[in-house]
């Protein structure tokens, strides 16, 4: 990749005690982009966030922003990363106006009220900026933590889990802000255990698993290339074994004989023309079927099979 504006390579993370979260990771992340890792509980997809926002400290390997490396200019590099974690832990006596101006000045920037009150004002918040955080509703304080990421103005933004436990409604709010946030050029890295989230939201996935990414593509060409079609067949009548003229087709015979079940095809839509092929294969053969229900797999069956490794990586581990 052309000058990613984050370019991880070989990072390690043992904590004391010896638990390794992050096993070797490598991960390039292009300007402009929304990227979504995902993985399940203790992945270390929060670690993987820690250590470029300087939570946690890495064992081994490099982490460069911007082209240079963050080991070496720590400060300056940081101010321009922001970091949306999934919890708020101080601040909870400060008014929202108050906290999240303050955050604008831990980065070392001038006050800028006319940027904070546009801030607020696009996040909703506005009509609670005297408001103590501790007196905000569960969907008002990750709007607050969203605020405080904003307040610097960084070109590179971290999201852990920005939407989870929120309802439908303000997860879907949340996801318009943080395409604004791309619109105007920041580029956004989210953790999500949401495939849904993943799906809508981003142009490439990374798929973290035991510390290790296993996976990294364009989501379109993630579900393209895993993708796969079921279409469950049930028969008139059961038959002993699969027809002749379905050699050619990925089908197998299910429930005793009574349901055909085609699992292939590529993402693209070449599943659902080889259903119809094998129905009408079917209809010639003089082979009743009584009803055909037809399953696209989503990102979600794909995360699902890669994270309990049922899938073959063939040709597709990064
Ligand atoms: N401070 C710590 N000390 C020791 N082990 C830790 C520490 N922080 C995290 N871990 C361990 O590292 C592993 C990765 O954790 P991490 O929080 O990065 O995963 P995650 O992918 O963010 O999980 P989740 O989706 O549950 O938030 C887990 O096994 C976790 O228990």
């Amino acid at each position: 990749m052309l000058d990613p504006i984050l370019d991880i390579r070989g990072l390690t993370k043992t904590y004391p005690g010896g638990l390794t979260a992050l096993g070797g990771v490598d991960l390039q992340i292009r300007k402009g982009e929304i990227f979504a890792l995902l993985g399940p509980n203790g992945a270390g997809k929060t670690t993987l966030i820690g250590a470029v926002c300087g939570l946690v400290r890495p064992t081994g390997g490099t982490i460069h922003a911007f082209g240079e490396d963050m080991g070496k200019h720590w400060r300056t590099l940081r101010a321009r990363i922001g970091l949306v974690p999934q919890e708020l832990s101080t601040d909870m006596f400060e008014p929202v106006w108050r906290s999240v101006s303050h955050s604008r000045g831990l980065f070392g920037l001038p006050p800028d009220p006319a940027r904070i009150e546009a801030i607020l004002k696009s996040l909703s918040l506005w009509d609670k900026r005297n408001v103590q955080i501790r007196a905000l509703s569960g969907g008002m304080k990750r709007r607050v933590l969203i605020a405080k990421a904003m307040s610097h103005d960084p070109e590179l933004l971290f999201l852990d889990e920005p939407t989870a436990g929120v309802d439908v409604e303000l997860r879907r709010d949340m996801w318009k802000q943080i395409s604004e946030m791309r619109e105007r050029g920041t580029t956004i890295i989210l953790t999500t255990h949401y495939i849904e989230e993943a799906e809508e939201m981003a142009d490439r996935v990374g798929i973290i698993r035991a510390g290790k990414i296993l996976m990294v593509d364009e989501k379109d060409a993630m579900m393209k290339r895993l993708g796969r079609t079921e279409a469950l067949i049930s028969l008139a009548a059961p038959l002993a074994a699969v027809p002749e003229v379905l050699a050619a087709y990925p089908v197998a015979l299910i429930e005793e004989g009574r349901k055909l079940c085609y699992r292939g095809g590529d993402g693209a839509g070449q599943g659902k023309t080889d259903v119809a092929e094998v129905t009408k294969a079917l209809t010639r053969a003089g082979i009743d079927y009584t009803a055909i229900d037809i399953h696209e797999s989503s990102l979600e069956d794909i995360f699902v099979d890669l994270v309990e490794g049922r899938e073959a990586l063939a040709g597709g581990a990064a």
